[in-house]
């Protein structure tokens, strides 16, 4: 049962680093969680960033990866998620998949701890900008066979993924379009050269295009690990206006998603209802241009 926010929705998105220690990291996580609900009860739902259990390195993840659900980062999360009673989506981390595959996953938990949603990064990050920045996650992690949408109880529908999916306009539109999700969330851990060129671009294109609130969760930037994140964690309306923004370091963001600015957006400007799709076909629903 896909639908449209329902009603306002206050979000938490927690930048926070992790070390190379897991348990320090699962702790932190809920530390700043609590944090987050001490400074306002009436937060419905946590958002972690990509990779928050483990250091973001190829080398790292198949030491770091572990099952889900039955793993100790799900069950903790779980249990962070129904002591706070918060919607809780879990940022990303290494999963050893039944297959015996390593996949970067992000796992949402209702107020009960109950999964209600799993995303496995469907693009991995390969990319090489000679004198920039190279890295290679198919090394060691397979990507993810399906596009994800999550219902929230009480809230309506959203569209995941994982950092460099936000690049794929076709995946944000498969969950905007033919699932009527309200907002789309990425744990995103771009780094400090292509955050500048592409990270605000990419959330604020994807509000555009789809009308929907775009949230992006970064962990915060630490240069003493050997990827440095870019930061800016960030939270954009359907009008494509950053709401919030962190900076670098470790921090709290919180904003609210108001229903009725999506509804005033599409009535404005409404190319949700002017597409063509007798022109260019419709690859959400399968359907091939009828125009001759
Ligand atoms: O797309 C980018 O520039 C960064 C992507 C990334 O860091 C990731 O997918 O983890």
């Amino acid at each position: 049962m896909s639908s449209i926010l329902s009603q306002k929705l206050k979000v938490a998105l927690i930048q926070i680093t992790a070390t190379a220690v897991k348990q320090d990291n699962l702790q932190h996580a809920k530390d700043y969680i609590l944090k987050a609900l001490k400074k306002d009860p009436k937060i419905d739902l946590v958002a972690l960033p990509e990779c928050f259990n483990s250091p973001y390195a190829v080398t790292e993840f198949p030491k770091y990866a572990e099952n889900i659900p039955n793993g100790e980062s799900t069950k903790f999360l779980s249990q962070v998620a129904k002591e706070n009673n918060i919607i809780l989506i879990g940022g990303s981390i290494p999963e050893l998949g039944d297959d015996g595959k390593i996949y970067n996953t992000s796992v949402t938990f209702d107020r009960q701890g109950k999964i209600i949603g799993k995303h496995r990064k469907v693009h991995l990050f390969d990319i090489d900008i000679p004198g920039g920045i190279t890295f290679k996650e198919s090394i060691t992690l397979t990507g993810g066979q399906k596009a994800t949408t999550i219902d929230l109880p009480e809230f309506g529908t959203i569209g995941e993924g994982i950092c460099y999916d936000v690049r794929f306009p076709e995946l944000a539109a498969v969950a905007a379009r033919e699932k009527n999700a309200f907002a789309l969330v990425y744990p995103g851990a771009f780094n400090t050269v292509t955050g500048p060129l592409h990270w605000h671009l990419l959330a604020r294109a994807r509000a555009v295009d789809n009308q929907v609130y775009v949230i992006l969760v970064s962990p915060s930037r630490n240069l003493n690990l050997g990827y440095h994140a870019y930061g800016h964690s960030l939270v954009v309306d359907p009008n494509g206006n950053i709401i919030a923004e962190a900076g670098e370091d470790e921090e709290i963001l919180i904003a609210e998603l108001d229903p009725e600015l999506i509804t005033k957006t599409r009535a404005g400007i409404p190319v949700t209802v002017q597409r063509r799709f007798d022109i260019y076909g419709d690859y959400t629903k399968n359907v091939k241009p009828s125009a001759t």
